[in-house]
C-alpha cells in the first residue's frame, strides 16, 4: 500500500497469460480471515474455505501469480480487534484488504445479504483505484459469488467460483430433519444466488466428483453454462505429515480421560449441527465394548464460556456438554475447550500414535479437508458417505465409508478398525502413502491451467468511467432477445409531457424490450397517475418502494383500454410472502414507535412489508434508525428520500429486489436489465441493475452513484433523461457523455 491507500501494481511475476502477469483477486466474505494464525470454528464460518483459500493463495503466490485477496471489515471486541483493520499484509506479496458495508459488525453468513449492496459498491470503488483491473476474480462461496458477478457485469472481468458448501445439499438434508421440512428464507435466498451465479460464472471448481456431478446436480444447468472442473484441494502435507511436539496436546487430554492410553477416536470440526458431532456421542455412548475399548476425543474450534457463544455454535457445544453429562461419559470423553492452530496436527498425530480413528460422520461433507489432513498424519478414518469422502477414499483406501444417520454402522467400523491391526495399519500407511496426490501444487498447476481458458484471448472490460472511454460495445441491449427496464415514475417517467411523448415513440420502437415501473406510491396511486398522464402501461409495476408488485395480463401498452385500474394486474403473492418471511414487521414498527425523530406516515402508506415515516433529521438519521433495528436483533431494509421519507422494508423488499425478482420471473439475465430513477429510493435499484440511468433532474442523493461506471448520468431530464440513457447503454446514437 502507499499512503494514498491505494495499492502498488502487482510485482511482476511469472504465470502469465497473454504476456501479462496474471492478477488475481480472490473475494471471501464471511468468517474471520486474518493473516497469521486462524481460530477455525472461532464462528459457524470460520472454516474449511479459509484454509482452502490461504493455502490456494500460497500455492499460487509460489507459483508466480499476483493476488490479493478481499473480506469484509467488522468491529467486534470479542473475535477481536485485527478485524476492524481496513488492509494487511496477509503472506509476502499479497495483500489482504477489508471492505467496509454498511453493517458494521459481525454478520453470520445468513445475515450477510442485508450488506451485500453496500460492499458490492465499495469493491468497484476499491477495484478502481487499483493501478490494473484483477484479469479474474475468484469468488468463494455463494455471497462472495454475487459480488463477483455484479463486477462482470459493471467492469466485465471474468470470475471463477468455488461454492465450499452448496445451499440445496444443505436444504435436502433440512428437508429430512423433524420440524425442518421447508428451507429457511435466508437458505432459499441463498439458493437462488448459488442458482445466479452458477448461470454466469465463467469456471466452476469443484473439489470432488461428487460435488461436481451429485451437489452441483440439484441446480439446473443450462446447455451453454460454463464447465465445471474438478480441482481437489491440497493439504500441507509437510505439516501434518512430520512429527509434531504433542506435548501440549497430550497434557491438554490427559485432564480428561481415565485411561489416556486407550485409542482415540478423534472428531475435529466447527460445532455445527451438520457435522453430526451430537450423532458420534451418541453412537460411542450407547456402545458399552466400544467405550471400554477407546476414548472419545472432541475438538470442535475453541470457545470461552459457552453462554458467550452465538447461534449454531452455542446449541451445539452446549448439547455436547449436555450429552456427556446425560450418558455420564466423564473419564472417556475428552472435549479440551481450547487448542492452538498450531497443534491441529500433534493432535491428528496422537491419535494416530494411539492406534486410534478420526471420525467425521457429517450429514454431507461437500469435500472434507479433515480427511485429507488426517490420512497425512497416518491416521485410518470413519467417513460420511455423502459428498467427498467418496472420492478421497476411494484413493486413499484408509477407512470406511458410514452412513451418518446409521448409529451402529458408525460403531462397527470402529470395532472393525480397531479389532483388525493389520488392516488399521494398512490403512495408516496406504492412506499416508496416497494422500500425496492432494499437494496444493498440483491444485496450483491445474489452476492456471484452468484460469488461462478465462485469460486468452484478453477480454475487454467495460469502460471505469464511461465519459473517458468509448461506448461500451459489449453490451447488446438493442439486440432481438428481451431485456428488461425498470423505472421510476415520479420525475423520471413523468414530469415533462413533451419528454414523456418522446419517450413513448421511443418505446415503440423497441417492442422487445419489457418495461417496468418503479414507484414509492401505492400501486392504486401509482396507475391513477399513470393514466392521467397517458403514459404507456408497464408490463409489470412495482409499487411501495419495492414491497409489492403487479404483473399485467399482456403486453399492456398496446391495449391501454383493457386496463383501467390496477385490480387488472395481478398482484405478486409469492414476492409479498417472500419479504414477509424475511422479516418481524410488528418488532421493527415498535421498536421504531420510540425514535423520537421519526413520525408515521398515515395508514394508507403502510403495507405488510413497508413501515413509513416523516423526519426533519436529514440523512444521518439512516444508521440511527439501523443502529436501533441491530440493537434489537431486527434487520430491515432502510430508504431515505426527498428529504423527509424514511421506508423501513424487509430486507431485500426495495426497488432493486424487486427488479432483480421481476428478471427472475421473465427469465431475463441480471446483465440485460436496466434501471433508472432520480431519487434516494431509487438508489437501490440503480446499485442492482446491470446498467443505471440517472435523469439531469435527480437529487444530490444520487450523487453517491457517480464513480459506480454502471450508472449513466443523463444531460436530459424526465423521461427524455430514460431515452438518453437507453440510446448510451444500447451503444446508438445519442451522443452523451457521462457527468457526475
Ligand atoms: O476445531 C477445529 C475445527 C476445524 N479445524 C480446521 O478447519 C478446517 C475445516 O475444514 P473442513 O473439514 O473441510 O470443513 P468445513 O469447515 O465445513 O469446510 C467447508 O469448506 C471446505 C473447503 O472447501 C470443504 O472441504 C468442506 O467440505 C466444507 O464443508 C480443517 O482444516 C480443520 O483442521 C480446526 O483447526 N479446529
Ligand atoms: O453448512 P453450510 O450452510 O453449507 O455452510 C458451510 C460453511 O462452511 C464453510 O465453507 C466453512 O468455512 C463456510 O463458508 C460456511 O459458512
Amino acid at each position: 500500500m502507499d499512503n494514498s491507500g491505494h495499492e502498488k501494481e502487482p510485482p511482476a511475476l511469472a504465470g502469465t497469460s497473454n504476456g501479462r502477469p496474471l492478477y488475481l483477486v480472490h473475494i471471501a466474505l464471511q468468517g474471520c480471515i486474518k493473516s497469521g494464525d486462524i481460530n477455525y470454528g472461532l464462528t459457524a464460518d470460520t472454516g474449511g474455505h479459509i484454509r482452502y483459500l490461504l493455502e490456494e493463495v500460497r500455492a499460487l503466490q509460489q507459483a508466480g501469480v499476483n493476488q490479493s485477496v478481499v473480506t469484509r471489515a467488522f468491529a467486534d471486541a470479542n473475535l477481536g480487534r485485527e478485524y476492524q483493520q481496513q488492509s494487511e499484509i496477509l503472506m509476502p506479496g499479497v495483500t489482504l484488504h477489508r471492505l467496509r458495508g454498511q453493517c458494521p459488525g459481525y454478520l453470520c453468513k445468513e445475515d450477510m445479504h442485508c450488506d451485500l449492496d453496500a460492499l458490492t459498491d465499495a469493491l468497484a470503488l476499491w477495484l478502481q483505484k487499483l493501478p490494473r483491473l484483477p484479469d479474474v476474480l475468484h469468488a468463494h462461496y455463494a455471497d462472495a459469488g454475487l459480488l463477483a458477478l455484479r463486477m462482470r457485469e459493471r467492469l466485465g472481468i471474468p470470475f471463477i467460483f468455488t461454492a465450499h458448501s452448496l445451499g440445496a445439499v444443505k436444504a435436502r438434508w433440512l428437508e429430512s430433519v423433524p420440524g425442518h421440512s421447508v428451507a429457511a428464507p435466508a437458505l432459499k435466498q441463498r439458493m437462488a444466488v448459488e442458482q445466479r451465479v452458477i448461470d454466469c460464472a465463467d469456471l466452476i471448481v469443484a473439489s470432488s466428483e461428487d460435488e461436481a456431478t451429485n451437489q452441483y446436480g440439484l441446480y439446473s444447468r443450462t446447455d451453454c453454462a460454463r464447465p465445471i472442473r474438478i480441482n481437489p484441494p491440497g493439504c500441507d502435507l509437510k505439516r501434518f505429515g512430520e512429527p509434531a511436539m504433542r506435548g501440549r496436546v497430550v497434557a491438554s487430554l490427559r485432564r480428561f480421560l481415565a485411561d489416556p492410553d486407550k485409542p482415540i477416536l478423534l472428531c475435529l470440526a466447527r460445532p455445527v449441527r451438520k457435522k453430526n458431532i451430537i450423532g458420534v456421542i451418541d453412537a460411542y455412548a450407547r456402545d458399552p465394548a466400544l467405550r471400554a475399548r477407546a476414548n472419545l476425543v472432541i475438538f470442535a474450534g475453541t470457545r470461552g464460556d459457552i453462554q458467550d457463544q452465538e447461534g449454531e455454535c452455542a446449541e451445539v457445544l452446549q448439547a455436547i456438554v449436555d450429552r456427556i453429562e446425560h450418558y455420564d461419559l466423564y473419564g472417556s470423553v475428552a472435549f479440551p475447550k481450547q487448542h492452538l492452530a498450531d497443534d491441529v496436527p500433534a493432535i491428528y498425530q496422537h491419535a494416530a500414535r494411539s492406534g486410534g480413528l478420526f471420525i467425521n460422520a457429517a450429514f454431507n461433507e461437500p469435500f472434507g479437508l479433515t480427511f485429507i489432513e488426517a490420512a497425512a498424519a497416518g491416521l485410518p478414518i470413519i467417513a460420511s458417505c455423502n459428498g467427498g469422502a467418496q472420492d478421497i477414499l476411494s484413493r486413499c483406501q484408509n477407512g470406511i465409508l458410514i452412513d451418518p444417520e446409521n448409529s451402529s454402522a458408525i460403531t462397527c467400523a470402529a470395532h472393525d478398525l480397531l479389532d483388525d491391526r493389520k488392516r488399521w495399519s494398512r490403512c495408516a500407511r496406504g492412506g499416508k502413502d496416497a494422500v500425496r496426490y492432494y499437494s496444493w501444487q498440483r491444485h496450483a498447476r491445474q489452476y492456471l491451467r484452468d484460469c488461462s481458458m478465462l485469460t486468452s484471448p484478453p477480454r475487454r472490460h467495460l469502460p471505469l468511467m464511461a465519459h473517458a472511454s468509448p461506448r461500451p460495445s459489449l453490451i447488446r441491449l438493442a439486440s432481438r432477445s428481451s431485456s428488461l427496464l425498470v423505472t421510476d415514475m415520479d420525475d423520471t417517467l413523468l414530469g415533462d409531457a413533451a419528454a414523456l411523448l418522446e419517450f413513448t415513440e421511443w418505446l415503440k420502437h423497441n417492442r422487445q424490450l419489457r418495461y417496468a415501473v418503479a414507484t414509492g406510491r401505492s400501486a392504486a396511486a401509482a396507475f391513477a397517475e399513470l393514466l392521467s398522464w397517458h403514459a404507456p402501461l408497464p408490463d409489470v409495476l412495482i409499487s411501495s418502494v419495492g414491497a409489492e408488485i403487479h404483473w399485467a395480463p399482456i403486453a399492456p401498452r398496446y391495449k391501454v383500454r383493457y386496463i383501467d385500474k390496477v385490480d387488472r394486474m395481478r398482484a405478486d403473492a409469492g414476492w409479498a410472502e417472500q419479504l414477509s418471511a424475511r422479516w418481524r414487521r410488528d418488532a421493527c414498527a415498535a421498536v421504531l414507535a420510540r425514535c423520537p425523530l421519526l413520525r408515521k406516515q398515515p395508514a394508507e402508506a403502510q403495507g405488510r412489508n413497508k413501515l413509513s415515516y416523516f423526519t426533519d433529521a436529514g440523512p444521518n438519521v439512516v444508521p440511527l434508525v439501523r443502529e436501533q433495528l441491530a440493537r434489537a436483533q431486527l434487520i430491515a431494509q432502510v430508504v431515505y428520500s426527498h428529504d423527509h421519507f424514511i421506508d423501513v422494508l424487509a430486507p431485500g423488499g426495495a426497488k432493486g429486489g424487486a427488479a432483480e425478482h421481476v428478471a427472475r420471473c421473465l427469465e431475463i439475465p441480471a446483465a440485460r436489465v436496466v434501471g433508472a430513477g432520480n431519487s434516494g429510493n431509487d438508489l437501490d435499484l440503480l446499485r442492482r441493475t446491470a446498467y443505471g440511468i440517472a435523469v439531469a433532474n435527480r437529487d444530490t442523493d444520487l450523487q453517491a452513484l457517480a464513480p459506480l461506471p454502471s450508472v449513466y448520468f443523463s444531460r436530459a431530464p424526465h423521461a427524455a433523461g430514460l431515452v438518453e440513457g437507453m440510446c448510451y447503454w444500447q451503444g446508438g446514437a445519442s451522443p452523451s457523455v457521462k457527468t457526475g
